[in-house]
């Protein structure tokens, strides 16, 4: 058996710890990972920075993935091949209902699958579910942490902002927010046999918005309220890990 490192991410193919909080940038991923204890930094290769470390002595991993679902796909199928078994994806995310506010954060409890690159890999009609039991760990641990959070259905997008060609619109349909890599996350993990789930920081409206600067100040995920919920959020994320940590060893 080879001992090189996993071919796209170069993550280790063994040692890694089995809860992961994945994210999109690795300077989230390098900002998680200053919350562990003994955090150390095992891979970085292009767009894929992971740390492992230990949550209130839980041993975790730590990864990003960068934007969008075709990239993303490769660090959950590496990590399974690694041998992480339970994901949570802590990401940032557009509102899409009204009621939930910048900083706001939303539980996925499913996505819709336009991400681009799960239909090369199963018919649409398969769904992209987050596990239950990663639902209610987030949601405990939201409440835990006093964080303003909604569980809903999120849209997963491969394109940011829309071009010349009309898109669906779900308008109508409860649709809770707008991100990029949930439902590749959710597929791969339907394929693999993993515990997963998602929980995304608001930080603005619905970025197609952007056709209307003007009226909505613009897509800007740089800003105090955007920076509290991700505080807030990764405690969120990390905890959840343990509540299904300690789950799991019953
Ligand atoms: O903040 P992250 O985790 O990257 O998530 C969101 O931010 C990026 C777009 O700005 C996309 O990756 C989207 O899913
Ligand atoms: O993918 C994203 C992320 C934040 N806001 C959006 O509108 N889309």
């Amino acid at each position: 058996m080879t001992h090189d490192p996993l071919p796209i991410t170069r993550i280790p193919r063994a040692g890694l710890p089995p809860y992961a909080v994945v994210v999109g940038d690795p300077a989230r991923a390098a900002a998680v990972a200053a919350l562990l204890d003994d955090a150390r930094e095992v891979s970085y290769h292009r767009e894929y920075r992971t740390f492992t470390g230990s949550w209130r002595g839980l041993p975790v991993t730590v990864a990003s993935h960068g934007v969008g679902g075709p990239g993303a796909i490769l660090l959950f199928q590496e990590l399974a091949d690694a041998g992480v078994r339970t994901i949570l994806r802590f990401g940032t995310a557009g509102a899409m209902r009204p009621g939930i506010g910048d900083g706001d954060l939303v539980i996925a409890e499913a996505a819709v699958r336009d991400d681009g690159v799960t239909q090369q890999i199963l018919p649409p009609e398969y769904p992209a579910v987050a596990t239950p039991e990663a639902v209610l760990a987030l949601q405990r641990a939201a409440r835990e942490q006093g964080a303003p959070h909604h569980r809903g259905v999120v849209w997963t997008r491969a394109v940011f902002q829309p071009g010349l060609i009309p898109l669906t619109s779900y308008e109508g349909a409860g649709l809770a927010a707008i991100e990029m890599e949930l439902s590749a996350l959710f597929v791969a993990g339907g394929l693999r046999g993993l515990t997963t789930g998602g929980v995304l920081v608001i930080d603005g409206a619905n970025a197609d918005e952007l056709v209307d600067e003007e009226a909505t100040g613009g897509y800007n995920p740089h800003r105090d309220a955007v920076a509290a919920g991700v505080e807030r959020g990764s405690v969120v994320a990390l905890e959840a890990l343990r509540l299904l940590a300690s789950e799991d060893a019953r």
